[in-house]
């Protein structure tokens, strides 16, 4: 039978350039053996989300996402919950894209993107889940990480990640840790935070040298937890990330692989920002689904990737997701 392919396209992302070129896009992905069909995102929140869920059921074999972060976010969403899970392909638009730069997609020119999936390489990565919610590449929370939000979106579309850098260190004097409690695999952290993160990709706002060992099919997250909140600490911290990922032993962070987390706030608000958006407030569990879904990607610039799951590791998966709680069922 013909596979098929669904494009789920933002209309408005990249200045429009994802709409113009979807006619070429569509193309490529006949080209690669696809019937294709396009379907244009609305404003409406789930859009993307419920589209992808309806594209899964109705058997579709790939399910493109073509957008900024949101669109991709919301496609991920929709499929990462089902028991059948069409392949996936992503087409940037946008200002950051952390994770079409994990993936080596280009992320200047929507077609060239596209054509990825003529190279037939795809990589089976980790997928987070966040309470009910799922992300791609990372979960962070603590007040650092609320400081994105104030990051104006022109400001954005012009300097990428070079803004979240500016605006937050206007904003670091503002920032003071929050008092949680972070449980990991083989470990505890009670006390002060400024920021926590659970990063999927080495690639974190636009720095690999943040999480320079993160794989994308390990089946774990890398977890960092920041204690220190003065100014002067943090400036050394980050300076030790640029020379070379020089903060993975320094005292005042947390360093670790770990593949389930619970953050539990001890007295303040805590909020969760998944893949750049705002994703709900602690207490959450975090749980690394390994090798969930299959994407297509430059595979020649990933090394050790995993292309298949032996009936071993399959069987390892499903013990490990029997014995979690909290996890919400897996619906058909
Ligand atoms: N047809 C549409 N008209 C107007 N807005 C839309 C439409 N489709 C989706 N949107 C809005 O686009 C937003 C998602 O944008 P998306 O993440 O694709 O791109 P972006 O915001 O430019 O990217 P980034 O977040 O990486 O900067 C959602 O808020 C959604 O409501």
């Amino acid at each position: 039978m013909q596979k098929r392919a669904r494009v789920i396209y933002n209309p408005t992302a990249g200045r429009e350039l994802m709409k113009q070129k979807m006619i070429d896009i569509l193309g490529i992905f006949e080209e690669a053996g696809y019937e294709t069909s396009a379907f244009a995102t609305t404003p409406e929140k789930n859009s993307a989300k419920n589209e992808a869920e309806r594209a899964a059921k109705a058997g579709f074999d790939l399910v493109v996402a073509a957008g900024g972060d949101g669109t991709i976010n919301e496609v991920v969403n929709g499929i990462a919950p089902l028991k059948y899970r069409p392949k996936m392909a992503i087409i940037p638009a946008g200002t950051t894209n952390d994770y079409a730069r994990a993936l080596h997609i280009p992320r200047e020119d929507p077609v060239e993107a596209a054509k990825i999936v003529l190279k037939g390489q795809t990589v089976r990565m980790d997928i987070g889940q966040a309470n009910e919610n799922y992300f791609i590449n990372i979960a962070a929370g603590g007040k650092i990480a609320e400081l994105t939000y104030e990051v104006p979106s022109n400001l954005k579309t012009l300097f990428g990640y070079l803004a979240y850098l500016v605006k937050g260190a206007e904003l670091l004097p503002r920032v003071r840790p929050v008092e949680v409690d972070i449980k990991y695999d083989g470990g505890e952290y009670k006390g002060k935070a400024s920021m926590f993160f659970l990063a999927l990709t080495n690639s974190v706002g636009g720095l690999e040298q943040i999480v320079p060992d993160a794989e994308l099919d390990d089946g774990k997250f890398t977890m960092i937890i920041v204690k220190t909140a003065n100014l002067v600490e943090m400036l050394h911290l980050l300076s030790k990330v640029l020379n070379g990922g020089k903060h993975v032993d320094d005292p005042r962070i947390i360093y670790k692989k770990t593949r389930k987390v619970k953050v539990l706030p001890i007295n303040d608000q805590i909020q969760v920002n998944l893949d750049g958006e705002y994703g709900g407030d602690a207490p959450m569990t975090f749980i690394d689904h390994k090798r969930h879904i299959e994407m297509f990607a430059n595979t020649d610039k990933i090394p050790n990737h995993a292309i298949g799951e032996t009936q071993e590791e399959k069987e390892a998966e499903a013990k490990f997701l029997k014995g979690i709680d909290q996890i919400p069922d897996q619906t058909e």
